[in-house]
């Protein structure tokens, strides 16, 4: 078969499967209306409002479209199917190496008809997410942002830059769209695990965001990326002669406050319903701000919290696939490698998940911390350690007990790892191949029955180990799970060695939907507690036992749905809901479960295009 006849065999195949998926996509007068001011080639030029060749001759003639578009109207599968021609040129999976020219120019593909026509994009996700999101999420939106002035066309979202300050509260007006749901803003200081990339880091609010439309169905045109350029500490984009941002050392201290405090309160001031994401923003400044910001405003830190509940939940699967109940979980020794952000957020949580198993007492918190080993970059942390990082100091190994056991301050994760023989490996490190062999080597004295390796620094170059190397030294009998997206593997005995992706994705748009529809103004510790226990109860015992903790993403928008809808119902139970458009608290508060999980549905935007009707403002 010639490449072009595969191409439009799997085209086609697409074009069936989104017949499937989705009821309708036609301009029909069965759906409201939409309201546009503008018209001509102003409404082509608008990716929000723009159907290209779809708009209908009545749609033409009623907006002076007439002429502007070459003459066959095409239904909105046939626009697809032209556009998936040269898309599936590129057609690789998506990850680093050798297959970075391919998951790029797919990127720039599917960025540019992003630019020209949102609803056609996210039908093309939505209906496709396991194929496109390495392209526009993790893995390829880390180099994506790596490149990112090379790359950039358009402007997308907002920038605020320290060169701002005093004009903030003004700015936000710029922002074309009156209401705003949904806000990702990071100021680039740790983009996944590559690092301080400046400005160019607004590529993962955009990526985040998209998983925000495309599985949360937030509504594209009241999403907003935003980028707080302080300046950057690269030396290289400092003296790149073509980068975007502000080429200066990054504030700090209380000027670097100033700024964020400045931008909180403008978002807020216009928008006072829209909830803030903060993402990847440095380990030093990550807590202090959710600290700051959280019981003060509608936020949350995805890498922080986000992160700790997608883990809570893999942990908890880790312990049904040995063919015990989650109640165990506290008999669990787990090693952490990292602790940033990322790895204390998911220690605090997971200490509070034992604690609550063993009584919610303090002694039960107390005793819960001796079930975690950490190891940073200079290896073992214990209470001998100097200037001890105070979010790490509960977690600091007593040095007469870390003595018993044969290790030291500073031990290394082998020497850590052979000592305690965990049940648990979990990596947070941005170390690419930090599981080595011999620490992998090192895993097969667990005392665990099935051991679990979590590897979940991204991308993909920066996972602690690939699943082949944890496959194929530790056996099939253990439970992996990566950051990124790797392929199952194929343990030639007739069996497969199962790839969990355990990525935060799996949460947050469900934390943030469930926060926009209870109308809570605050996102609190049982809110997102009852999110982690949903994706944790969501996958099904077999499916455990088969070593499949996390669901695949084709799943990820009925795994949202459920996760925004625990959200909800724990909202109304701590009296946090004040409601939602028309949904007031008290009626909220009569919803049983099913009719939750039915209000978040009706309230997800689906990619169809409506009917424009033009109205002179
Ligand atoms: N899978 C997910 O959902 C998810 C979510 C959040 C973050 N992450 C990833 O986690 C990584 C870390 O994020 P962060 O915000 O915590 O970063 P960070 O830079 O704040 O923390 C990194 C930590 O790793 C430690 N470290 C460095 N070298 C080490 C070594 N050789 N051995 C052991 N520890 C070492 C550092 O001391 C530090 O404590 C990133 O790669 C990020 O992409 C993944
Ligand atoms: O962005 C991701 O894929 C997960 C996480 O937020 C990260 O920072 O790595
Ligand atoms: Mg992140």
């Amino acid at each position: 078969m010639s490449s072009f006849s595969r191409q439009m065999r799997l085209s086609s195949s697409l074009i069936k499967r989104l017949h499937r998926t989705t009821r309708s996509f036609t301009t029909t007068e069965g759906h409201r209306p939409s309201i546009v001011h503008k018209r001509s080639l102003d409404i082509l030029h608008d990716p929000w409002f723009n159907k290209g060749t779809a708009f209908s001759m009545t749609e033409r003639d009623r907006l002076d479209l007439r002429g502007l578009l070459p003459p066959n109207v095409m239904s909105p599968e046939q626009q697809i199917e032209r556009f998936m021609v040269d898309l599936k040129r590129f057609e690789v999976i998506a990850r680093d190496g050798p297959s970075d020219p391919n998951a790029l120019a797919m990127w720039r593909i599917l960025n540019r008809l992003h630019d020209r026509n949102e609803t056609m994009y996210y039908k093309v996700l939505i209906a496709k997410i396991e194929e496109y999101a390495p392209i526009v999420y993790t893995p390829t939106v880390g180099l994506v942002c790596q490149n990112y002035s090379g790359l950039f066309r358009r402007p997308r979202g907002m920038y605020f830059s320290a060169a701002d300050r005093g004009e903030m509260m003004s700015m936000v007006y710029n922002w074309p769209a009156d209401q705003v749901d949904m806000i990702v803003v990071t100021d680039g200081s740790r983009i996944l695990g590559l690092g301080d990339l400046g400005v160019q880091g607004i590529g993962i609010a955009i990526g985040k965001l998209d998983l925000y439309v495309a599985a949360a169905g937030m509504n594209p045109q009241r999403v907003l990326p935003v980028m707080i350029d302080v300046g950057t500490n690269n030396d290289k984009l400092l003296k790149d002669p073509l980068y975007l941002g502000l080429q200066e050392h990054r504030l700090d201290g209380e000027e670097y406050i100033a700024v964020l405090d400045e931008f909180m309160e403008s978002v807020f001031t216009r928008w006072p319903n829209v909830i803030v994401q903060f993402e990847d923003f440095q380990s030093k400044w990550a807590f202090k701000l959710l600290q700051r910001y959280r019981n003060r405003y509608r936020m949350f830190n995805d890498d922080v919290q986000g992160t700790a509940g997608v883990a809570i939940a893999g942990l908890l699967g880790a312990v049904r696939a040995q063919g015990k109940p989650m109640i165990d979980f506290p008999k669990q020794k787990i090693v952490v490698a990292g602790a940033g952000s990322a790895g204390i957020g998911v220690l605090n949580a997971a200490r509070k998940t034992m604690a609550r198993m063993l009584g919610n007492n303090e002694s039960a918190f107390d005793s819960a911390r001796s079930q975690f080993w950490v190891v940073d970059a200079k290896g073992l942390i214990t209470e001998e350690r100097e200037n001890i990082d105070p979010d790490a100091l509960p977690f600091a190994r007593k040095v007469n007990e870390a003595g018993r056991q044969g290790l030291r301050e500073g031990a290394s994760l082998v020497e850590v790892v052979r000592q305690v023989k965990p049940d648990v490996l979990l990596g947070l490190s941005a170390v690419g191949g930090l599981f080595s062999e011999e620490v992998l080597e090192a895993l097969k004295c667990s005392t665990s029955t099935r051991p679990a390796i979590f590897a979940m620094s991204n991308p993909t170059k920066n996972a602690e180990c690939t699943p082949e190397e944890a496959f194929s030294i530790l056996g099939e009998n253990i439970i992996f799970a990566s950051g990124s997206p790797f392929k199952d593997v194929d343990l030639e005995n007739g069996h497969i060695g199962h790839c969990n992706q355990g990525n935060n994705m799996y949460l947050f748009p469900g934390i943030g939907l469930g926060t926009l529809l209870s109308g809570s103004r605050v996102i609190s510790d049982g809110m997102l507690q009852a999110a982690a226990e949903c994706l944790a109860a969501y996958m099904t015992e077999e499916e455990v036992l088969k070593g499949t903790i996390y669901p695949p993403i084709s799943r990820i928008r009925d795994i949202t749905k459920k996760v925004a809808a625990a959200v909800i119902k724990e909202a109304i139970e701590e009296d946090l809901a004040e409601g939602y458009r028309d949904m007031d608290p008290r009626e909220l508060r009569k919803l049983n479960n099913e009719e939750i999980v039915a209000y978040v549905q009706n309230n997800m935007w689906s990619p169809e295009y409506p009917t424009l009707v033009y109205k002179n403002e």
